[in-house]
């Protein structure tokens, strides 16, 4: 399996920090230092970089329980510093004395104030030029019992009198707290002293820089004959991504788009129209709708429903590629395939991996049959695998791609499928497919589109009455959801003026046969996601 640009050529080109699992990634690279991101479990041994510095992150188990990941003792032989976030500075603790870790009176989750104090010596670098007091966020049931041996009190707040921690004289630290999230005040300039202040990094790492490393990689990996076809949904990462396979393999690249059935209204006419006038891409579009309704009927299972529509996507794909081999434009087989594939899809569903629990399949990632992932059939080329959406945003850009595909909010493979709680049947995707035109439409017409993130309309089959004109309805129910968002892994709803969702409702209840209530969903991320399921 082809690695994306990220993953091999950039070690040597940037300097790298290590961070084994979860979520602070995305923080480095708005500070142009390159990060990776991989799992707990990482041997050192088979690493083939050396990074620059290791972040060890928060996960969900505890230490001190049986079963829970440690990480490879071999990292504090590197001698390169260390920092520990929530579980990853308990690891750090529990290691020196399992006493050092118990789980807390309460579970603390949310804003807390710090306190960080000066103790002199190079511990002061992490929070060099940031203001003594501060508003961070929590989220943690075990908490340190006392400090390690060898480290000093950082900062410290009503809840956790560790905070932070330093070692006396190693450059290891400690943060109770979560400087990648944005709640955190100042958490940018903590990773920042870090990354940049105690381990050196260069900040050279720039979307021009990763697009040339990009194409290499591609024309590497395709070679000079091979072909490559590529899935495109219309969105934002396929899009670019095609724009890319185009740049570096020219009319060796066909795009392949599958009518899965769960589209929204009129988007396949509208993508033909985007990538082909806009973009010059040459397209198929395959009409595989009722192959995919046929097989969601009776399925209810959320995950099950991700897998189903993931595995019969690759079906058709190994078909088209064997009649695109067919027609033998090209004297050469198809090479890869390429999929948008992002950060935050990969983290969330390859997590098996490391501590975080597995959250839902992403039809494109842990939704692939077994044969995929083995290398056998078609190679999977992600060349945007090691990006978030705003920097997947900021490549189109510097593709050319005009601003309005590249903001278009994300839609899932798995389409209005996962916007139907419960059995997906034809009428209910009619349904959704009325709703959410209404929804996004009246969106445009407020002006709120490029304010909001991703917004979309969503079918509860469990019904409700109601009254329509003096009679019983009884009908589903339309949950509109509408989020902001920076990184897609977490998000807050958007807050709209009342009268725009009256309106909106207005129009669903009069306009959409079978629903008679429409109800707003308030909930951020986490704990809710964005999807429904
Ligand atoms: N209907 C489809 N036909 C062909 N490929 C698809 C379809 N839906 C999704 N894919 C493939 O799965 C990948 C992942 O989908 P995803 O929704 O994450 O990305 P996207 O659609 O390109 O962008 P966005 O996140 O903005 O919607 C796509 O990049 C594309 O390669
Ligand atoms: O290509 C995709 N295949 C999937 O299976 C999938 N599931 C969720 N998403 C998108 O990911 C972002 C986060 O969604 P969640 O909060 O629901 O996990 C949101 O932008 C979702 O639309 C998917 N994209
Ligand atoms: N966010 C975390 O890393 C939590 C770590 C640990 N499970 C705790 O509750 O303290
Ligand atoms: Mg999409």
């Amino acid at each position: 399996m082809a690695a994306g640009p990220g993953e091999a050529m950039a070690h040597s080109a940037f300097d790298t920090i290590l961070v084994l699992d979860f979520g602070i990634t995305r923080r480095l690279r708005e500070l142009n230092v390159f990060s990776e991101m991989l799992p707990c479990t990482q041997t050192l041994a088979e690493l083939k970089f050396t990074p620059k510095g290791i972040i060890l992150s928060g996960g969900p188990y505890s230490v001190y329980e049986e079963g829970s990941p440690h990480v490879d003792p071999a990292v504090f032989n590197l001698n390169v510093p260390i920092l520990g976030i929530c579980y990853g500075m308990q690891e750090l603790a529990y290691r020196l004395n399992p006493e050092n870790v118990v789980a807390g009176t309460h579970r603390e989750y949310g804003h807390a104030m710090l306190k960080a104090r000066s103790v002199g010596g190079h511990v002061d670098r992490l929070f060099d030029g940031i203001e003594d007091s501060m508003r961070v966020w929590m989220s943690h049931g075990d908490k340190l019992a006392k400090l390690p041996d060898g480290f000093h009190t950082v900062a410290t707040s009503d809840n956790s009198e560790y905070a932070a921690i330093g070692h006396e004289s190693k450059p290891i630290y400690g943060l109770q707290f979560h400087p990648e999230v944005t709640h955190t005040q100042n958490g940018t300039d903590l990773l920042k002293n870090f990354a940049v202040g105690i381990c050196g990094c260069k900040q050279d790492w720039t979307m021009q820089k990763f697009l040339e490393e990009a194409i290499a990689q591609i024309r590497h990996t395709v070679g000079e004959k091979g072909q490559v076809l590529a899935a495109v949904s219309g969105g934002v990462d396929s899009t670019v991504a095609a724009k890319l396979m185009k740049e570096a393999i020219g009319s060796r690249f066909w795009a392949v788009l599958v009518n899965n059935g769960v589209m929204r209204l009129n988007e396949c006419e509208q993508v033909q129209k985007d990538l082909s006038e806009a973009l010059g891409i040459n397209l198929t579009v395959v009409d595989a709708s009722q192959r995919f309704l046929d097989g969601l009927k009776g399925v209810e299972d959320p995950e099950k429903k991700r897998k189903f529509i993931g595995g019969k996507f690759i079906d058709i794909f190994e078909e088209e590629a064997v009649k695109i081999e067919e027609a033998a434009v090209h004297d050469s087989s198809v090479a890869g395939k390429i999929e948008g594939t992002l950060y935050p899809d990969v983290i969330e569903s390859l997590s098996f991996k490391g501590p975080s629990a597995t959250i839902k399949t992403h039809h494109n990632v842990g939704g692939l049959p077994a044969r995929m992932a083995n290398g056998q059939g078609l190679k999977l080329i992600e060349p945007l695998r090691s990006l978030y959406k705003d920097e997947v945003r900021a490549l189109g850009r510097a593709l050319g791609i005009r601003e309005e595909l590249v903001m278009r909010h994300p839609f899932p493979g798995p389409g209005i499928a996962v916007r139907i709680l419960g059995e997906v049947t034809p009428e209910k995707v009619e349904i959704a497919r009325q709703a959410d035109h209404i929804f996004i439409s009246e969106i445009r017409k407020a002006g709120l589109y490029d304010q909001i993130s991703q917004a979309y309309a969503a079918v509860d089959p469990s019904r409700a009455v109601g009254v329509m004109g003096d009679k019983r309805v009884y009908g589903y129910i339309i949950i509109l959801r509408a989020v902001t968002t920076t990184d897609y892994m977490t998000a807050e709803a958007f807050n709209f003026p009342w009268d725009f969702l009256q309106r909106v409702m207005n129009r669903i209840v009069n306009e959409v046969h079978g629903v008679c209530r429409v109800v707003y969903d308030v909930t951020s991320k986490p704990p809710g996601t964005i999807e429904m399921e």
